[in-house]
């Protein structure tokens, strides 16, 4: 037995009068939904007041929105609309559902500035119902002499209307006129009636709030008159109501009726408002259980609803004692009280206290978005030595030839003369202004996230590849655990060592796997989805999908296979923000939600630095177009090795910045080469060709980074140094590096946004695993130039034996070469100590950058530098002969070949290119392996 769903069968409504975001995001409307029976919501300012005004719950919207630089109206008009937008969604089951019974629908109130102006509230009115854009959405517009008016035009363009502020019954019995003819009207213009549902909201409460002191005071005089007064105390309200009830049975029935009736038209429902009692001598759900009638909607304050939940008395009461109803209205006049007059002043007050409330709402949103708008990123710090007069230069002749306005005009001549070039910059370009549409999703990402952990979900799993990944490597590192999320792990490899780390550290059945993939079609991320669904579905069957999120652009294949093996949600990106743009959509955001992060604060500072770099109009200082000209100038000038220093707390922000810098920037023969990972040294280590730039905390030192670095600045590197409040500017520091990459791609004439070597690779491993499906194997490789305790050394570089066949293959090297390590292999922490090592011989020794990556992952990064940048590389690929290997479900091979076929379609693609390669095979132990190859290293000078 429960109250509030018996109530049903009275044909009774329960809306909930009151909407804020947090009970949208915390699955506590839905809950009301789905368990308590709830059929609608209605907001008012009043309710915003308190929801947005009076609580931080907005705060980081507010400030996102500011930046943008909305207005106070905008802002407000902004948040209420997202909430709205948010609840009718979860109200549409209900509104589409065979049970819907005019229900499902959540209002919205014009301004109450309005409540005087027909004009104004039929154009809010309008506004409203074009920007919720969903069909379950009422528009409430006040029972003003001037908002009869807009009623009757409102329902004859088909918005659906809650009439709100009525008090009395003359008064009502307009509001249903203004309904009904506007029905006529629609009628004669031919455009259909059905679903066109509207309330006529019936304010209670309030008639007893002013009605009773003056029957108390009639009673308390004494005389003839008091024995009637007290009679009346507490009546008028109910009284008031029931016969409305009989007005609305009687105007909704007869021809006039019928004829709209006939034509699909539902009638105007009355809806008890104002049902929260206000008065400590009555029973709290008076107007609740005294008010039980078909037809009938009842809009009631969360406690009320509650306490009806626990206590409520569920009969018809809407006609008991009708005559008794009459009477007391009857009688009011023999003790001088004028109820219609009366009312009058209720709507006044009514409009009042809508009014007050709102305007502390947009001031107190005025004073957080003039705040907000005085926030400035701070300056980066440019060491820029003999380069400066270059690198001014540079930004000069921008600023004559307006780049910036170009570049938020998204004038691709900006970057290639080439019109396929052209169309392609145009089409990737949607990172600009992406993160204002994610701050809108963040309402929708936070509701998914409380959904998950309702679910008893204990950890999230990442799989993908590239820019589909690195986000959220870089949020799991950099911050710790929020205090809600659930422990998440990334998989970003096919070795079979890694995939089954990943696989022993989880808790399957209650682990949500994100297959994150923008083209739905990398062999990786869904080789990774397979194998887990497999292994899933060996546990919970048919109902593997639950543990199962997808994100990937719309229209893909992997949107149809995702939906047929009905995973829990489908996060569809944007086509035209490319994946190493993608940290500020759902595939960097919804992990970092689930991870437990504020993604508001994320974006926020995101959008700071929009506004820094001009995207709401010209800035006097623009961060991310000084960096990126400065990178731009110092490449051009042969200072391309861009070496990112960070401290230990930001370990993994490089991998970020590398497929970045390297996929965006590496091609043609040109670009700017990303160093992460190198321990600093002193400045004789370094050839002339390095640029320093480090990215950490204002407030934290870090002092084994910043005494070298000044030694490096005095000994004529150019340094430039970006500091941070705390991890949330990576939002800002992610959009700094994204305008600044596309900048320096200008300084060069490239297009940032492809990445032409990529496939060159990808489509040699297809041949090889096409030789595998047909063949069951790999083919053969050439004979190894040399091969020592169990290492095998492949390479055009002759020698005899190990230390000769490395010194010969070094000996190529060239001032301001660099030396790239390629590790096939499972990441373990002696395996990176020792690629570590090798990386500081060569920089000891040759003076030479040297960067270092795990496959398949770079392939997916710094790849398209390798094959397509300038040909300065000396590559090294250590592969191993896959010792845990893994079968993959439904394929004729495994994990371990499908890595080695990358290994080797890599390598083929860096022969096509003309690189200098190397490719070691370590055996069956890479971590002993590469001990080895340390050991017979000879010097390499
Ligand atoms: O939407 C409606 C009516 O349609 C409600 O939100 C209505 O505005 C509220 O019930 C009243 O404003 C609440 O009034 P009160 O309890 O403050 O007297
Ligand atoms: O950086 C992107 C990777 O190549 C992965 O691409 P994807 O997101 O289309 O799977």
């Amino acid at each position: 037995m429960n109250p509030l769903v018996d109530i049903r069968q009275f044909d009774q409504s329960l809306w909930l009068d009151f909407i804020s975001r947090p009970i949208i995001i915390d699955g506590k409307l839905q809950h009301r939904i789905s368990n308590e029976a709830l059929r609608g919501v209605t907001s008012n300012p009043a309710i915003f007041a308190k929801s947005i005004g009076d609580t931080a719950d907005y705060d980081s919207a507010i400030k996102a929105l500011a930046l943008q630089g909305k207005t106070t109206d905008e802002i407000y008009t902004n948040l209420a609309v997202s909430d709205v937008q948010a609840a009718t969604d979860l109200f549409r089951p209900l509104y589409d559902g065979p049970d819907h019974g005019s229900d499902g629908y959540v209002s919205l109130e014009v301004s109450p500035e309005l409540v005087n102006d027909t004009e104004g509230t039929i154009a809010e009115a309008l506004a409203l119902w074009k920007a919720v854009d969903r069909p379950n959405v009422m528009i409430k517009v006040p029972a003003t002499l001037e908002g009869l008016p807009a009623i009757r035009r409102l329902i004859s363009e088909g918005v659906n209307v809650n009439v709100t502020l009525i008090f009395g019954l003359e008064r009502y019995r307009l509001v249903t006129e203004a309904f009904i003819a506007g029905l006529e009207d629609r009628a004669a213009k031919g455009e259909p009636l059905a679903r066109i549902d509207s309330v006529a909201s019936f304010f209670l409460s309030r008639i007893d709030v002013l009605i009773d002191p003056q029957l108390e005071k009639i009673a308390a005089e004494g005389g003839d008159k008091a024995k009637l007064a007290e009679s009346l105390v507490g009546e008028v309200a109910i009284a008031s109501a029931k016969q409305a009830y009989q007005i609305y049975k009687e105007i909704f029935s007869g021809p006039r009726w019928e004829a709209l009736a006939a034509k699909g038209a539902e009638t105007q429902r009355l809806l008890w408002a104002s049902t929260g009692n206000k008065n400590p001598k009555y029973d709290n759900l008076r107007y609740v259980d005294g008010l039980i009638g078909p037809h009938t909607v009842n809009t009631v304050p969360v406690e009320t609803l509650d306490l009806f939940g626990k206590s409520g008395k569920v009969a018809a009461t809407i006609e008991t004692n009708l005559e008794h109803s009459k009477d007391v209205l009857a009688r009011l006049p023999e003790l001088g009280i004028n109820l219609e007059e009366l009312t009058q002043h209720l709507e006044e007050d009514g409009a009042q206290k809508f009014k007050e409330p709102f305007a502390k709402l947009m001031q107190s949103i005025e004073k957080k978005r003039a705040l907000a708008v005085e926030d400035k990123v701070d300056e980066a710090k440019m060491e820029l030595g003999q380069y400066q007069a270059a690198v001014d230069a540079q930004l000069a002749k921008f600023k004559a030839d307006n780049f910036v306005h170009g570049f938020w005009d998204k004038k691709a001549d900006l970057w290639t003369s080439d019109e396929a070039g052209q169309h392609s910059i145009r089409s990737y370009m949607g990172w600009l202004r992406v993160a204002e549409t994610m701050v809108g999703a963040v309402p929708e990402i936070e509701q998914f996230v409380h959904e998950v952990q309702a679910a008893g979900f204990k950890h999230v799993v990442v799989m993908g590849m590239g820019g589909s990944t690195m986000a959220p490597i870089v949020f799991k590192s950099s911050f710790p655990k929020g205090e809600n999320g659930l422990p998440m792990s990334v998989l970003d490899t096919t070795d079979p060592g890694a995939v089954r780390a990943i696989e022993a550290e989880l808790p399957l059945a209650e682990t949500l796997f994100i297959v994150a993939s923008k083209s739905g079609t990398t062999a990786e991320p869904l080789a990774f989805g397979d194998y887990f669904y497999a292994k899933v579905k060996e546990i919970k069957g048919d109902k593997a999908g639950e543990n199962f999120v997808a994100i990937t652009d719309p229209g893909s294949k992997f949107v149809t296979d995702a939906t047929e093996a009905k995973y829990r949600r489908i996060f569809l990106n944007f086509p035209e923000v490319g994946g190493r743009f993608s940290a500020l959509t759902y595939f960097g955001l919804v992990p970092a939600a689930l991870y437990g992060l504020p993604i508001g604060e994320i974006l926020e500072r995101a959008i700071l630095m929009m506004r820094a770099c001009g995207a709401y109009g010209p800035t006097d200082k623009n961060p991310g177009l000084e960096f990126g000209t400065a990178l731009g100038v110092l490449a051009s000038q042969g200072r391309d090795k861009l070496t990112i220093v960070v401290p230990d707390s930001l370990h993994d922000l490089g991998l970020w910045l590398e497929q970045l810098i390297a996929e965006s920037t590496g091609k043609e023969g040109k670009g700017i080469l990303p160093v992460a990972g190198e321990p600093l040294g002193d400045p004789s280590i370094y050839g002339q060709d390095r640029v320093f730039v480090y990215v950490g905390y204002k407030d934290q030192a870090d002092e084994s980074n910043t005494g070298k670095l000044q030694a490096l600045a005095a000994a004529g590197h150019p340094v430039i140094t970006l500091l941070m409040k705390d991890a949330f500017d990576l939002g800002q520091e992610f959009y700094r590096w994204e305008v600044a990459t596309a900048v320096a791609s200008a300084v060069f004439r490239i297009n940032p946004f492809d990445q032409p070597n990529v496939q060159a690779a990808k489509t040699a491993t297809d041949k090889l695993m096409k030789a595998v499906e047909t063949e069951g194997k790999l083919p053969e490789t050439e004979a190894p130039a040399a091969s020592e305790n169990g290492v095998d050394y492949y390479t055009a570089a002759h020698g005899d034996g190990a230390a000769s066949v490395l010194k010969a293959f070094f000996a190529q090297a060239q001032p301001g070469d660099f030396v790239c390590l390629q590790a096939y292999l499972t990441e373990t922490p002696a395996v990176s100590a020792s690629l570590l090592a090798l990386r500081q011989r060569v920089m000891q020794e040759l003076h030479l950058a040297t960067t270092s990556g795990y496959g398949p992952r770079f392939l997916h990064s710094t790849g398209q530098y390798h094959k397509g940048g300038p040909n300065t590389g000396l590559f090294i690929q250590f592969t191993d002969d896959n010792p845990q290997d893994l079968a993959l479900p439904g394929r004729s091979y495994t994990f371990g070949t499908f890595k080695n076929a990358q290994a080797l379609g890599d390598l083929q693609a860096l022969l096509d290119n003309g690189r200098r390669t190397l490719r070691v095979n370590l055996g069956k132990d890479a971590e002993a392996g590469l001990k080895t190859l340390l050991a017979a290293l000879p010097p390499l000078k």
